[in-house]
């Protein structure tokens, strides 16, 4: 008799994974090596930014009083007294008519409140004037604008990114304490399996979701241990994962959950007394992925099926990777989109569909069941369609997660 499985809807899944996510500790690592990492302590200030007024512009610093009355009948006239580039600090004070040549970026003379570029003024030897007056401040760059010191600039859980890393060597973090990545292991089961360099044979298919997933960990900045592939068969796949589960935080397997004959997954978890979250979700394709979980390891067993697998990645072990990691933003990021192409199937469950998306309209990434491969290459986005819909037709507006971007979003909106 074939066991009957009862779907749970896909953000009930979602939930039940985050929520088991064991929290990975910190280390300190180089700035250098601190990129897709997670901050494990905020980003705090330690001085403000800019840290001294300065000139934003090339140009002559002068007293902004004493520009007062000028005009195109009335020019006044300023006498230089220094000259300095940015990384220089003059040692002049300001008084009267004189003014600094400056340049960008360095610091503003004492007694200098205003800058007057270059093309404000008529240069003569050793001098200039100027047709306006210039108010208090015009043309400076205040000390703290950008940042106050002692701000905390960027949260914990936040993904350093390059915009991060400007913020942290700004501050002087030579090293940064970032969370500890998980080791994960893959494990592909099935076989029908070939490995890439291998010829093709009557039944036997190459596999393709064990290079997918470490290429899914890779874009999260995480390394993967690979198991290779098991043939199925109980008692081999059950010593594989039950070492390979022992050896890592994490472990994905792919194939073998459904309710085929040779479907090990079930049996194997059964055998290492893992507790199954779910082994079936409202959902397609994926609706088999199986997450369970055994001394506080998740074991995620993902669809064999290529597109299935694909999903269930990042579903569902992008977000608790992210979380055991201590990240804020956990999920694919949303928008929505309008369709420009019908489509008419039916929903019976949620349905994620490999898409193209341009930043304005979406549509399908071609042949999409759950064993399609060439729509993953093909897709940057997911289109979701609502479980219980059907007939969606060009210009219809869509739900969209969308793939491969750094920094997810902090909410499941789906
Ligand atoms: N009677 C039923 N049959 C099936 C059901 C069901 O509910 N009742 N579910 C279907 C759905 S939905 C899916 S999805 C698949 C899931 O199958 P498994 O996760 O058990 O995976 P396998 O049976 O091992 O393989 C499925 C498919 O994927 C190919 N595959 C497997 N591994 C790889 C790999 N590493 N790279 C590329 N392709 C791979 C495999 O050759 C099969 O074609 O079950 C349905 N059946
Ligand atoms: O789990 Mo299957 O991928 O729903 O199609
Ligand atoms: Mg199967």
């Amino acid at each position: 008799m074939v066991e009957h499985r009862k779907p749970i809807p896909v953000s009930e899944a979602v939930q039940k994974v985050i929520q088991q996510a064991r929290m990975m500790g910190t280390e300190t690592v180089p700035l250098e090596r601190s990129y897709n990492r997670i901050l494990a302590e905020p980003v705090i200030a330690g001085h403000p930014v800019p840290p001294f007024d300065r000139s934003p512009y090339d140009g002559f610093a002068i007293i902004s009083a004493q520009s007062e009355g000028a005009s195109g009948d009335r020019r006044i006239r300023f006498d230089i007294v220094d000259h300095i580039g940015a990384g220089e600090v003059s040692g002049k004070t300001l008084s009267g008519r004189q003014a600094v040549r400056i340049m960008t970026g360095a610091p503003l003379p004492e007694g200098a409140d205003a800058v007057v570029m270059f093309e404000q003024a008529a240069e003569a030897e050793g001098s200039f004037t100027i047709r306006k007056p210039f108010a208090p401040l015009e043309n400076v760059s205040l000390e703290g604008e950008d940042v106050k010191a002692g701000e905390e600039v960027i949260p914990r859980g936040s993904l350093i990114h390059p915009g991060t890393i400007a913020l942290l060597a700004t501050f002087g973090y030579a090293e940064v304490q970032v969370a500890k990545q998980p080791v994960v292991g893959i494990l592909s089961t099935g076989t029908e399996l070939l490995d890439v360099s291998e010829p093709l044979v009557p039944g036997k298919i190459r596999n393709s979701n064990g290079p997918m997933i470490s290429a899914q960990l890779a874009r999260m900045g995480i390394a993967s241990k690979t198991y290779g592939m098991s043939v199925d068969n109980l008692d081999e796949s059950f010593g594989i994962v039950k070492k390979a589960a022992a050896e890592t935080d994490c472990l994905i397997t792919t194939g073998g959950v459904s309710v085929g004959d040779f479907d090990f997954l079930p049996a194997i978890y059964e055998r290492l007394g893992a507790e199954v979250l779910f082994n079936k979700v409202a959902m397609r394709p994926g609706s088999v992925t199986t997450v369970a979980v055994a001394d506080g390891k998740y074991l995620f067993g993902l669809s064999g099926n290529p597109s299935a697998c694909f999903t269930g990645f990042e579903l569902f072990v992008r977000p608790a990777l992210l979380r055991m990691m201590g990240a804020d933003k956990l999920f694919l990021p949303h928008t929505t989109a309008l369709l420009s192409e019908d489509f008419a199937k039916a929903n019976p469950f949620t349905r994620f569909i490999r898409a193209v998306y341009d930043g304005h309209s979406i549509k399908p990434a071609g042949f999409n069941k759950s064993n399609a491969v060439a729509s993953i290459a093909k897709g940057n986005a997911l289109i979701v369609l609502p479980g219980g819909s059907r007939g969606f037709t060009s210009g219809d507006r869509v739900d969209v997660l969308l793939l491969g971007v750094e920094e997810g979003s902090a909410e499941w909106k789906i």
